[in-house]
């Protein structure tokens, strides 16, 4: 109406040629516009057109006056448009509209302005407004212009209303056609939109379904819901007979909560009648209304079986130890975590944790080769395995290090003493590594919770603390003691005192003498190393040698222990006392590349120049076998030099007799826990018998070190046994009394 094809209204033709004369025919037919009303139309024609111009006046200031009509005016005009173009198309269409036959290009233009006016939300009753605002202008200009005549007033009036009726008509047909476009637009879109999510759906893999909970009726059900639940679809949840009986219930509560507005999860297995059983997920996410009613219920069942198997997967590798298949250190913290707890929920429940190394593996390793190591492995996780309860853990640490774990006992101390006991009886029988019997055994620490530690971290470490001491003192096993931890305070600060113990000279050798059983005469002393701490007086080796180990500080150590004793010595040698010295060396010092050269080096000059026979080094059958190919080069070395060797603490460790017996060793010293008791105890005689009579076929000398009372002196004399050491004889001694000692013996 108020746009033209250069209004802001125009667009682009939206009709045929054909279709509009068709359509003017139909206009002219329908609305009954006779051949009388067109002739007097046309003789009047010119007298109406010259009204057009005081229309289009009326017309614009009728558009003013209402809000939403001016709104679209000054719209126009803020875009650059121009109010006397829109004006002079509005004459022309005044014009037109007079015209009998409203031509192709009229119609096309009406059926333009209509289809802009519904783009543009111009709304029919303005379009009415302006139509009677026509009307009413023809009727005054039908009253009042004396060219027309009166008798023709009712007749032209007639037509003249029957135009604006199709020029009306011809507005809102275009008005209607661009509506209904839209609409087809909308609905193609709607279809083409309907027709992804149903392919959509349809591949989904996930089975979706939706409930109208109130009535109970199905909206929704994907189809595979069909594929996947087949015959067990019945609603409101799909596969519910398929669920697994132990299950069912869990669903239904999940069910019941979405019911109460919550989105649950729940995970089941569901099983199709000779099927196996998948694991499945549910979703159920409810929709509430405004009033806060759930009125619909979503669900979602997907297949986890392949994911919930890659989390075990997972789970196990990051939880297993490859090569033995037994839980490794993370899942072993994990249980000891949970027994812990458990164990304080409870207040009267203890917790167990046996760390254990196995000896002599690097040997294996090195001598059979890798597989072999990994085959023993396995074998000690198998063995170790069946001495053990199901509720107990064994864990693989790492290399050679494997954990077990008790958890819950009540009697703390004496259950990892049983375990520990079988343990260590298991290792008597051999392993077997193709048609190598090999044999193992092990240094095992035990912690217990509570007494040594309140988390899982503090019985680890002190665990470990107590195997290093098993470990250093070859004895199998030690529960830990906070006595020896160097972790405690006061151990700390003992090591950081030992530091300066060599510089403030506090370090001192005692000397125990050891006897020749038959003569009864003093051959040798063993040098055994004392502190004198100025606080807390004077310290046995075992309560600063596994610091000085730890800490390397055991290299200056025995360098000083080596300087003192050839010292030492050769003073005695010069007051005419002919005694062999034997030095302990720790297996730290005794894998000292240098250890060798300085002993070379100080026995060839200076005060410490003395003949090698004099000095005997007593390392431990463990630190020897530990590493055996080492082991056997400096023992070769130290015989080149002239130094003896003997084997100290003989019995408590594993050595390989074969590797015994081809090692240049002097002497053997059996270890003091067989001496000791063998008085009372026939088992013990019988160990001491048996090692005097190996080591003289090896050809070795043999010292029964512990003798602590006459009898056992008598015992080993009638034994064979070479030489003799203990208390009964004398304790260690300083350098006065032994002095003193020898003066006597000789007198
Ligand atoms: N690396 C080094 N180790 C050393 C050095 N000096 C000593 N040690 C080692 O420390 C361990 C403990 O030694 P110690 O406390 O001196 O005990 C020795 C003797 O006192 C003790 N002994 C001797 N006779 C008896 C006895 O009749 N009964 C009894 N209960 N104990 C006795 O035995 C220890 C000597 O043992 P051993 O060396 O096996 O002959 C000990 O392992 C020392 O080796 C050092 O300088 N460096």
């Amino acid at each position: 109406m108020i746009g033209t094809d250069q209004s802001p209204f125009s667009h682009a033709g939206i009709n045929t040629a054909g279709k509009q004369l068709k359509m003017n025919e139909a206009f002219n037919s329908f609305l009954q516009i006779v051949d009388a009303e067109l002739k007097l139309l046309a003789q009047y024609r010119p007298v109406l057109e010259e009204s057009a111009d005081s229309f289009v006046e009326t017309f614009y200031k009728y558009l003013r006056e209402f809000p939403a009509t001016a709104e679209v005016l000054s719209d126009y005009q803020a875009g650059g448009g121009l109010l006397f173009k829109l004006a002079t198309k509005q004459s022309k269409h005044f014009k037109d509209l007079l015209s009998g036959d409203i031509g192709a290009e009229s119609a096309d233009r009406l059926l333009h302005i209509g289809h802009v006016h519904y783009r543009y939300k111009i709304e029919p009753v303005w379009m009415m407004g302006a139509y009677q605002l026509y009307l009413e202008h023809l009727r005054q200009v039908l009253a009042s212009n004396p060219k027309i005549e009166s008798d023709d007033h009712s007749l032209l009036e007639s037509v003249l209303i029957k135009l604006l009726f199709r020029d009306m008509g011809l507005m809102m047909e275009g008005y209607w056609g661009a509506a209904m476009a839209l609409v087809q637009e909308e609905k193609k879109k709607v279809e083409d939109l309907q027709s992804q999510v149903t392919n959509l759906l349809a591949n989904t893999p996930q089975v979706l379904w939706s409930v109208d909970v109130k009535n109970n009726l199905p909206l929704y059900v994907s189809p595979t819901t069909i594929k996947i639940c087949k015959l067990d679809i019945e609603l409101p949840i799909p596969c519910m007979g398929w669920t697994h009986p132990e299950d069912r219930e869990t669903v239904l509560m999940a069910w019941e909560e979405a019911l109460s507005g919550t989105r649950v999860e729940v995970e089941s297995r569901v099983q199709e009648p000779g099927g196996d059983p998948r694991w499945f997920r549910r979703v159920f996410s409810p929709f509430v209304d405004a009033d806060g009613n759930v009125t619909r219920i979503d669900g979602l069942m997907d297949d986890t079986t392949e994911s919930k198997k890659t989390i075990e997967r997972l789970h196990i590798l990051a939880t297993t130890d490859s090569l033995t298949g037994l839980p490794n250190r993370s899942l072993l913290n994990d249980r000891l975590n949970r027994s812990i707890a458990t164990a304080q929920r409870d207040g009267n429940m203890q917790v167990a944790l046996i760390l254990l190394d196995l000896d002599h593996f690097k040997e294996i390793n090195d001598t059979l080769g890798h597989p072999a190591g990994d085959e023993i492995l396995r074998q000690v996780g198998k063995r170790l395995t069946s001495l053990l309860r199901e509720s107990d853990t064994l864990a693989r640490l790492g290399g050679d290090e494997f954990a077990v774990l008790l958890p819950e006992v009540r009697n703390g101390q004496e259950s990892a003493q049983k375990v520990v006991q079988t343990i260590l009886d298991s290792f008597i029988e051999p392993f077997w590594y193709q048609n190598n019997e090999l044999y193992l055994g092990a240094g095992i620490g035990i912690s217990l919770f509570p007494d040594n530690g309140e988390d899982a971290s503090a019985l680890m470490s002190r665990a470990d603390v107590a195997m290093y001491s098993a470990k250093h003192k070859d004895i199998g096993y030690l529960f830990y003691d906070p006595k020896t931890d160097p972790h405690t305070q006061e151990r700390l600060q003992l090591n950081s005192d030992l530091r300066h113990a060599l510089e403030r000279d506090e370090l001192v050798l005692y000397y125990q003498p050891q006897i020749n059983i038959r003569t009864g005469k003093i051959i040798g002393v063993e040098a055994l190393i004392r502190w004198q701490h100025p606080e807390l007086g004077l310290l046995l080796p075992d309560q600063f040698i596994p610091f000085a180990e730890r800490s390397g500080l055991i290299h200056p150590l025995t360098d000083w222990v080596i300087v003192t004793a050839l010292r030492q010595c050769k003073k005695w040698q010069f007051a005419g006392h002919d005694l062999r010295i034997a030095i302990n060396v720790s297996a730290r010092s005794f894998q000292d590349r240098k250890l060798v050269a300085r002993l070379e080096e100080l026995l060839s000059a200076g005060e410490t120049c003395l003949p090698a026979g004099h000095i005997e080094i007593e390392i431990t059958e463990n630190i020897l076998m530990s590493d055996i190919e080492h082991g056997a080069i400096v023992l070769q070395q130290l015989r080149e030099l002239g130094i003896s060797v003997a084997i100290d603490d003989f019995g408590t460790g594993y050595s390989s007799l074969a590797y015994l017996k081809k090692l240049p060793i002097h002497s053997m010293k059996v270890d003091k826990s067989f001496v000791m008791n063998m008085a009372e105890d026939e088992s013990d005689t019988a160990i001491v018998l048996s090692t005097i009579d190996l080591a003289h076929n090896l050809g070795f000398s043999i010292v029964a070190e512990g003798v602590e009372n006459k009898g056992t002196l008598d015992i080993l004399n009638k034994l064979g046994c070479d030489y003799a050491q203990g208390f009964h004889i004398s304790h260690p001694l300083s350098v006065d009394m032994l002095e003193k000692l020898l003066d006597q013996s000789e007198s």
